[in-house]
């Protein structure tokens, strides 16, 4: 292109720089101008317009000052200018911050350059880069930085930059206590040898593991802290790019005590400390396989307090509660270390003697486990005598499972319990036959009620001087479809231990009430009728209550209701049983003492409580007419009873021999098979008057 001289200042440009315009022209990404010396645009590029926005057209010819220098900078621009021109003072190249065509700031790197062209007029070049998103990243990294460092005051954990064969770069800790060592002693140097060897040696070989794997890895580990024992997680993070590692420490120990408060709580009896009923199966069954691998004997025991509610009901809960720790400590203490003993709940204990040589060898940890109850209790000032009772089974020889080890130890203990506590028992077949009955029963009681299979039968009572009746004992009858007729000796117990009893006992009640009205009425005559009363039955509550309310339903006299209760129901000294035999009695209902002579036989119930009869057991009766001492204590039981002002009833009559001896002694009432057997309804109300 060539020059046209027509004095536009414009043209000149082009003579001069036309193959650099052409580079210019194609870059958008800078701004390029070009200035005359009165600092009017004669080159603008696509670029300038990008970041300053006026066209080609709108700059070319208008002055810099007035086109992009903001106004404080225009006197500056200008002067700077001039010094460049008429004294060679070049303008240095600096960022700065410029006018949008739209008033807004435009921060750029600016250059410049100044050239003579061929007819000796200078022109400046400037060339801006745009530092827009330099800035925004500049202004980022800084909002990240700062992002970064208020993170780091703000959490609690501790942070290393490692490089990946862990030796310390940098860390960042918001408390210098919790550095285990002071920075100077581990920045520089490897993490291995700035902890615990165990600790060092777990870091390296997490450090190793992350780098095989892309994600997190994390581990656990305890530390000795001037401030105690600190537990600690750690998260590593592989900078693979960089070749370091993350490290992220965060203090646990909160959460891992309170990890192990839950873990204790869920293994342990909170009360007495010892193992509860999971653990100590957990070790029991470990303890099996160890048995099984090694061919050992080993020993469960099944402990219980005997007559532990009684304590606790009479003595209250926190006395119970302390008996139950002290009881736990001294079971403890006569085991071996490596014997386990844990509460299975209650007054329940179980102990597992270990690798046992013979059976007999598990007699001596027995024998110090019932010794260690020999000496009393001391609460609160005052002494207490406990005595447990203990089942044993042993493996391989009472069952290989625990299930199996447990149920015939349980078995064995109620053994013990019946053969008068304060004793033990091992495991025997016959006893597991007897369960098995048991068991039976148990279930075959469930819902007997209602499918109708207790039956009232009625034993007549007689006078002992001519053989009148004067009312029947109500005794109970169960026949159930699959086992047959059962003996009340067999259920009553069991009814007792399920608390079955209670509502048998109610339907007893009601039924000999019932029937005693239709007899009463059938014969005008006040017979009354007799109901055995279980010590369980004294628990309900409602016992009273219901007996008052059927003898109203019934119609019946209270005084021709005899309630038969044993020995076994007064020894509790329950205040319960007291106050139920004080309304009782305000009801006007009359009280017997059942089998007199089986048991402690004391005198002092009879004082205590407001018995108005008194029945002697057929095991004595049966004896007086072929042995003195029988006959003998008989005699004085009933001269005895009556300055007590009680009425005699003999049981299990089953001679004339028997009844003419009663008859001598003063005997008032007499029941037995010699005048009749326990009756059905409809038999009893066949006899004659
Ligand atoms: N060898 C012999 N036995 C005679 C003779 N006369 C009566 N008997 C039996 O002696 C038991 C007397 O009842 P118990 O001492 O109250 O002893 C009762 C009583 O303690 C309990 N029992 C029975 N029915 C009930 C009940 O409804 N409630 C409660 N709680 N216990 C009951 O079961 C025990 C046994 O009852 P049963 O088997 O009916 O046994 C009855 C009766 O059948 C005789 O001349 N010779």
């Amino acid at each position: 292109m060539k020059p046209s001289h027509v004095g536009n200042i414009v043209a000149h440009q082009y003579v001069t720089n036309d193959p650099l315009h052409q580079l210019f022209d194609a870059v958008n990404v800078i701004s390029v101008q070009g200035y005359d010396e009165e600092r009017r645009v004669i080159y603008w590029n696509k670029g300038s317009e990008l970041i300053y926005g006026y066209t080609q057209e709108e700059a070319t010819g208008k002055k810099l000052e007035n086109l992009i220098i903001p106004k404080p900078m225009q006197e500056l621009v200008i002067k700077a200018h001039r010094e460049w021109i008429k004294n060679d003072i070049e303008i240095p190249a600096a960022e700065l911050t410029l006018r949008h065509k739209n008033g807004n700031d435009v921060c750029v790197f600016s250059s410049h350059v100044l050239f003579t062209n061929q007819y000796n007029v200078k022109q400046m070049y400037c060339i801006d880069i745009d530092l827009a998103e330099v800035r925004q990243a500049q202004e980022q990294a800084t909002f990240k930085q700062q992002m970064l460092e208020t993170i780091f005051t703000a959490i609690p954990d501790l942070f290393f930059l490692m490089a990946d064969d862990g030796t310390i770069i940098d860390y960042h800790v918001n408390n210098e206590q919790n550095l285990y060592v002071l920075p100077e002693h581990f920045i520089g140097k490897n993490i291995a040898i700035s902890l615990p060897k165990n600790v060092g040696e777990l870091f390296i070989s997490h450090i190793e593991e992350v780098k095989q794997q892309k994600s997190i890895v994390s581990f656990n580990y305890e530390l000795t802290m001037p401030h105690g024992q600190i537990f600690y997680e750690a998260r590593l993070s592989h900078l693979a790019k960089y070749d370091q590692v993350i490290a992220i420490i965060r203090d646990i120990t909160e959460q891992q005590k309170a990890a192990d408060l839950i873990r204790h709580q869920a293994y342990f009896d909170s009360l007495t400390n010892l193992p509860n009923r999971f653990l100590s199966l957990d070790r029991l069954n470990q303890m099996l396989s160890e048995a099984k691998r090694n061919q050992r004997k080993t020993a469960i025991l099944f402990l219980d307090i005997d007559d532990f509610k009684k304590i606790n009901d009479t003595l209250g809960h926190e006395i119970g509660d302390k008996l139950l720790v002290q009881s736990a400590k001294r079971l403890s203490r006569v085991l071996r270390s490596d014997d386990t003993v844990g509460r299975l709940g209650g007054d329940e204990f179980i102990v597992l003697l270990k690798d046992l040589s013979s059976q007999e060898a598990a007699m001596e940890s027995v024998e110090s486990l019932l010794k260690a109850f020999r000496s009393p209790f001391t609460l609160d000032g005052r002494e207490l005598m406990l005595t447990i009772s203990i089942g044993i089974a042993i493996f391989p020889e009472n069952g290989t499972s625990s299930s199996d080890l447990i149920r015939n130890a349980d078995t064995a203990m109620y053994q013990a319990k019946a053969s008068g506590r304060n004793t033990y028992s091992f495991f025997t077949d016959e006893m597991n036959t007897i369960m098995q009955r048991r068991f039976q029963l148990e279930e075959q009681m469930h819902g007997a009620l209602e499918r109708n299979e207790f039956e009232v039968y009625y034993q007549p009572q007689y006078t002992v001087l001519n053989q009148e009746i004067i009312g029947a004992e109500a005794l109970l009858r169960w026949n159930n479809n699959s086992l047959g007729n059962i003996t009340p000796d067999e259920f009553i117990p069991i009814a007792e231990h399920t608390g079955l009893i209670v509502p048998i006992g109610r339907y007893v009640i009601k039924q000999a009430l019932t029937f005693l009205n239709q007899w009463q009425k059938q014969n005008a005559l006040n017979y009354s009728i007799s109901v055995n009363l279980s010590p369980r039955q004294f628990r309900d509550p409602g016992l009273v209550n219901f007996i008052k309310s059927t003898l109203k339903e019934t119609h019946i006299a209270a005084s021709c209701l005899n309630l038969e209760i044993t020995e076994g129901v007064l020894m509790s000294g329950q205040s319960y049983i007291y106050q139920a035999i004080s309304k009782l009695k305000k009801l006007g209902v009359k009280l017997a003492m059942d089998d007199f002579g089986t048991g402690y036989s004391s005198l002092n119930y009879l004082r205590q409580y407001p018995f108005d009869e008194l029945k002697i057991d057929r095991s004595f009766i049966q004896g007086i007419s072929e042995n003195k001492p029988d006959c003998d204590l008989v005699k004085a039981t009933i001269a005895m009873s009556h300055s007590l002002g009680l009425t005699v009833v003999a049981e299990g009559v089953e001679t004339n021999e028997q009844l003419t001896l009663l008859q001598d002694m003063g005997c008032n009432v007499c029941q037995g098979y010699l005048l009749n057997r326990p009756l059905t309804i409809q038999q009893l109300l066949k006899l004659p008057k």
